[in-house]
């Protein structure tokens, strides 16, 4: 992660989780890129997804960066480590300011709407009265619906990709199969910054199927040795992935941002989710992908009918639902259309 972008805001008072329970200290990591203009309209809010961090430059390569549609010598770009997480912002590896001790395991639940919570302090702090445009795919979307809901005078622009008003059956099922392969790690139960490694390794090979399609893994990890019976290609894959996260990320942020991504349900307390959706007041685009298992365009097509005008585009892809994160050029192709559509007409 680039430091030179890099802040760090504690929030003034304890943070009252959805659940009841009470954060005493949290601190929030993020970056921020270019300038705000003098009228203070250029502002680009992105939430993250499951293993990103607050440096979009890092990792939204391609769509945030100099030269990219959103440049920032044109936009001031804000992105913040989401509550729960292991990069900068409290989670689960964070040391009690009091005792020193991190929860581990013990961590309380976090939802999509305490991560919101955490974003709005933020913006409230940075003084941001309006957001141009809002943006997030996968977890991020989730986010990003959530609090365009809450607070729709806020925002200008919401652009959601491959994401949902409500975790879906099928989504918190890949959830939970990946947390049962950590909660089998017994060193998960020991509570140390490496606890879990194995488990958390076999969960990202188990996401890794949710995050691809058939066709992805056939034409990249097909064996050309046709008498090969074992040491297959696409094993190697799953190990080389497996290791790869667990090389920068935890268990325990890990079964938190699940557990969060579970919880998203736009509806929750607000008749339905219809209604919920229907209090959005933002110029949407919605983003489905072709291949997208997880998040099916259906869900996609579905946020787009719920939220009053509300502009859908399909990207044809063949990386699943990591689409969003590869296909910049589609992405970039459909905001332009998106942008001139909104201000032009
Ligand atoms: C720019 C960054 O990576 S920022 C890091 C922080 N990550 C994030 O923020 C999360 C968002 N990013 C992601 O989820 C991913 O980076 C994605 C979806 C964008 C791209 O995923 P990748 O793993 O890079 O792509 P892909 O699935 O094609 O795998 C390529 C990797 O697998 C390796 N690989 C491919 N086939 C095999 C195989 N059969 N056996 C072993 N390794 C293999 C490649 O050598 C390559 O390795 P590398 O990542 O060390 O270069
Ligand atoms: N590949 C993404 C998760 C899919 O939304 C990540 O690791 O953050």
């Amino acid at each position: 992660m680039s430091s030179e972008n890099s802040h760090v805001f504690r929030l003034p008072r304890p943070l009252r989780l959805e659940t009841g329970s009470v954060l005493p200290h949290v601190e929030v990591t993020y970056h921020t890129y270019g300038q705000l203009s003098p009228t203070r309209d250029n502002v680009l809010w992105v939430c993250h997804a499951l293993t990103a961090n607050s440096d979009v430059l890092e990792w939204w390569p391609g769509l945030v960066g100099p030269g990219c549609h959103f440049d920032p010598s044109e936009w001031f770009i804000v992105c913040a480590n989401v509550l729960g997480s292991c990069y900068g912002t409290t989670g689960p590896l964070t040391p009690d300011p009091s005792s020193g001790e991190a929860a581990y395991q013990q961590f309380p639940l976090v939802t999509i709407r305490d991560m919101v919570a955490v974003h709005e302090a933020l913006r409230e702090h940075l003084a941001l009265a309006r957001i141009h445009t809002l943006i997030g795919g996968s977890l991020g979307g989730q986010q990003a619906v959530e609090w365009a809901v809450q607070r729709p005078a806020v925002f200008e622009n919401l652009v959601l990709l491959a994401t949902s008003a409500r975790h879906s059956a099928w989504g918190i099922a890949f959830n939970e199969a990946q947390r049962l392969a950590i909660l089998a790690d017994p060193t998960y139960h020991q509570g140390t910054p490496t606890g879990g490694a194995a488990g958390l390794r076999a969960a990202r090979a188990v996401a890794l199927l949710s995050y691809r399609s058939h066709h992805a893994y056939g034409s990249t990890q097909t064996d050309q040795d046709e008498a090969k019976i074992t040491d297959f290609l696409a094993s190697s894959y799953q190990r080389y992935q497996g290791d790869k996260l667990v090389a920068r990320f935890d268990a325990y942020s890990y079964v938190a941002l699940s557990q969060a991504m579970d919880s998203h349900n736009v509806g929750r307390g607000r008749g339905s989710v219809q209604a919920a959706l229907g209090r959005i007041r933002a110029r949407t685009l919605v983003l489905g992908i072709t291949s997208d298992v997880l998040f099916p365009p259906q869900e996609q097509q579905m946020l787009a009918r719920y939220i009053k005008g509300a502009m859908y585009a399909e990207m044809d892809s063949q990386y699943g639902h990591d689409g969003f994160l590869i296909e910049t050029a589609q992405i970039t192709h459909f905001l332009e259309r998106f942008y001139v559509q909104t201000y032009v007409h």
